[in-house]
């Protein structure tokens, strides 16, 4: 019987797939999705309270954050109340957040924080699959000159034997992936 429950965090570059590999990992494992904050305008179908908690820039001062950072401009943040809830449940959970959020994850959760870092072969592949989401071509633009896209493109050395490294190129394959590692880490 598993015990205490884990936080599966997704990391990796925009458009790696991140938010693709927590939605299956909510329907196929029944994981809690943490639905953190920013101050960043929704893209289209974006919805407040399902794929992020929109803030501006004073409501984002008044939260209590487990880690907070800037990615592209925006502010980001993730709650430990979000985490709970979940815990709460008795469910396990998953977030998406940029590599320096991972750490952060890492260096306060320890084992608790399951690390999963996503990657393709082709790096061009990224801007494509940003497009073909629907974002508007200067959001990809200010994405793509972000310097925190060029960071989050390799793993960082901190988390280097601590991450799951998974190539994100053909979908049935990641899930294979994916399904490995729950498998490795949860024993129900
Ligand atoms: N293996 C794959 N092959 C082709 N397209 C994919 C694959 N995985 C995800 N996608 C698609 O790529 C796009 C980007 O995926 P997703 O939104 O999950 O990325 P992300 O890492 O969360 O991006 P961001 O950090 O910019 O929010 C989506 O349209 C998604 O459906
Ligand atoms: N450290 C954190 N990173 C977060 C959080 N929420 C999302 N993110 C990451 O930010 C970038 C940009 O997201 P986007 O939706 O605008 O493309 C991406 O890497 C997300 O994973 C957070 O609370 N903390």
């Amino acid at each position: 019987m598993q015990k205490s429950k884990y936080v599966f965090v997704i990391t990796g570059a925009a458009g790696s797939g991140k938010t693709t590999v927590a939605n299956y990992l909510r329907e196929r494992y029944h994981m809690h999705r943490v639905i953190t904050h920013t101050t960043r305008l929704p893209r289209p179908g974006e919805r407040d309270g399902v794929d992020y908690h929109f803030e501006t820039s004073e409501t984002m001062k008044k939260l209590h954050l487990l880690e907070q950072v800037t990615y592209d401009q925006s502010q980001y943040g993730s709650s430990l109340e979000g985490l709970e809830e979940g815990w709460r449940q008795g469910q396990n959970d998953v977030v998406v957040l940029d590599t320096a959020g991972a750490i952060t994850y890492h260096q306060r959760l320890h084992q608790q924080a399951v690390i999963i870092f996503l990657t393709v072969t082709h790096m061009k592949s990224l801007a494509k699959r940003m497009t073909l989401r629907g974002d508007k071509i200067d959001a990809v633009k200010s994405r793509l000159q972000s310097k925190e896209y060029h960071r989050d493109l390799m793993l960082p050395p901190a988390l280097k034997g601590v991450a799951h490294v998974v190539t994100n190129d053909q979908w049935e394959n990641t899930k294979k992936q994916i399904d490995a590692i729950v498998k490795q880490i949860i024993t129900v």
